[in-house]
């Protein structure tokens, strides 16, 4: 690198810093370094390499230096090692997205307080700044804002980003509080086969809206907006059709009753969200909900969404499959006792801290240490349920486990149509996995993880799963197009290197 293009990128980065409002200390922070390389950088003092250009434009959240970051991200993982030390577990992407869409329903100021800063929640920001809400990053703890306009300017929606989540369905319980007539285009997310919308339509429809799927989008209509006479029973425990009963509740006049709710974590988040809002629902955390709906939702609200149990059994199965000793804290415990309990029946050692809360005042969490332990496979087939049961989302991370364990395990994911499938490409990097039927897998374990090169399957959990795998693995592997875990996880590459792994990031340019 000349000396002239240091200076300029130095003072590119100066730039964005400054914009963001950040202090050299805040991006050292960020970025994992010091103040003074930080220093360095801005005066054009230090050669960077790509990988630094691009892990500043993400820091930075700018154009200008995303130099390295036009091209789709991969990690490079060198594995084989055991990972020691602690981590604290981020609060979760399902109850941000959540919070993001439930912020619509509010005419005063939201802030939600360390909000994962995932692709997820990038993409619902963009559909929400798209129609006309404020949103900012207050701080580097990724405290954000939420500002909503008395209207909305929905004809300007960004439908490129809503197709890329399926929780924009999110919006049409709060919409429908204000718009009568709207579009959305249809929701996407990960490639698990068909999801339906269907319960989320039949959820609405005693609400007073309509919503008909037309070419690309769905039309919605208010054909009268009142709280249903008779209690709501969803056809479904679905978590997200449980949030967009619960936002169309939350705005109606009049009490609704709804019953086979979900009462899983992300659900518990929105409720209490809810209340801090001034709308009363009795049977938080059970599968009957009775909201107290509010025309005039307006507060100015601070609200701490609570830690991933997701992210957190993916921590522990990282340091159950290489064989490690660490502990993840903050996890949230009432969502992670099956998972446990299984996990105790195969053999795992573990211990866990008393029970503190969550910063919403609400969830209870413990500190989980994990040590090397000499697992067998489960008598029974692993399968989830709704909550209160093994999670859906916990599942990919047994098929891990499981090959690591001795013996024979049976994983029944009955959700969702692809996502078993996926596992299968544990086989490159030397696991027995074998395909049943699109819904199950047997897996022989134990594995002599081999490193591989592997393109991220299109579903989030599994290509965690794989990553895994891969730190497990001796030798150097490639995970390709990682975007997918990016949806979920912030910064997960560099958290997992922080208690030992080597993982580089890396983008084709
Ligand atoms: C943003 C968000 O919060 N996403 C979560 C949410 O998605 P979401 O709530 O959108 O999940 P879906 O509605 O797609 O439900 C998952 C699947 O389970 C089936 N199903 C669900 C409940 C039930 O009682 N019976 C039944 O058959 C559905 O038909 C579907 O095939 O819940 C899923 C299931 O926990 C999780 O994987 C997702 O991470
Ligand atoms: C399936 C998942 O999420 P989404 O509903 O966002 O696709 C997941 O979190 O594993």
């Amino acid at each position: 690198m000349t000396d002239d293009y240091r200076r300029r990128i130095g003072k590119l980065i100066r730039d964005s810093r400054q914009h963001r409002g950040w202090t050299q200390t805040q991006l050292a922070d960020a970025l994992g370094t010091s103040q003074s390389a930080v220093n360095r950088m801005e005066r054009g003092q230090q050669n960077l390499s790509l990988e630094m250009l691009a892990r500043i434009g993400e820091a930075l959240d700018s154009e200008i230096v995303s130099l390295g970051t036009s091209g789709p991200m991969h990690l490079r993982v060198v594995g084989g090692h055991p990972l020691s030390g602690s981590i604290d577990v981020k609060s979760s992407k399902n109850a941000g997205v959540a919070l993001l869409c439930a912020s619509l329903l509010n005419r005063g100021r939201t802030v939600l307080r360390k909000v994962a800063r995932i692709e997820e929640v990038n993409r619902i920001l963009e559909v929400l700044n798209s129609i006309g809400v404020k949103t900012r990053w207050l701080n580097a703890d990724n405290d954000l804002e939420i500002l909503r306009p008395e209207i909305l300017d929905l004809g300007s929606i960004d439908e490129v980003a809503a197709r890329r989540t399926r929780s924009v369905l999110m919006f049409l319980g709060p919409l429908m509080h204000s718009e009568d007539v709207f579009e959305l285009p249809y929701a996407g997310g990960c490639d698990l086969g068909a999801r339906t919308v269907e319960p989320h339509m039949i959820a609405l429809r005693p609400f007073g809206l309509a919503v008909k799927a037309t070419a690309g989008s769905y039309h919605a209509t208010v054909e009268s907006r009142t709280a249903p006479v008779r209690p709501l029973v969803l056809t479904e425990r679905g978590d997200t059709v449980t949030e967009n009963a619960l936002l169309a509740a939350a705005g109606a006049d009049g009490v609704t009753v709804i019953r086979n709710a979900s009462p899983n974590y992300m659900v518990q988040d929105l409720c209490v969200f809810l209340t801090r809002l001034g709308v009363r629902i009795d049977g938080i955390g059970t599968t009957t909900l009775t909201v107290h709906g509010r025309t005039d939702i307006s507060a100015d609200v601070d609200y701490a969404p609570s830690e991933d149990p997701i992210e957190a059994m993916s921590l522990l199965t990282a340091a159950i499959v290489t064989g490690s000793e660490i502990t993840v804290r903050r996890a949230p415990i009432e969502f992670l006792e099956i998972e446990l309990a299984l996990l105790e029946e195969m053999g795992l050692d573990y211990s866990r801290t008393e029970e503190y809360p969550a910063a919403n005042g609400h969830t209870r969490l413990v500190d989980i240490t994990v040590r090397p332990s000499v697992l067998h496979s489960p008598i029974d087939k692993i399968h989830p349920m709704p909550f209160p049961g093994l999670n859906i989302d916990n599942l990919p991370f047994f098929a891990a486990i499981a090959a690591s364990a001795q013996g024979a395990t049976m994983i029944h994911d009955w959700v969702y149509d692809k996502r078993a499938i996926y596992l299968t490409e544990l086989t490159k990097l030397g696991a027995r996995v074998q395909l049943a039927d699109p819904h199950r897998v047997y897996v022989e374990g134990p594995t002599r993880w081999s490193a591989a090169e592997v393109i991220c399957p299109p579903a989030l959990r599994p290509a965690v799963v794989i990553l895994i795998a891969m730190l497990a693995a001796k030798g150097t592997s490639v995970l390709r197009n990682v975007y997918v875990i990016n949806r979920g996880y912030e910064d997960l590459a560099n958290r997992l290197n922080q208690l030992g792994a080597q993982i580089e990031i890396f983008r084709d340019i």
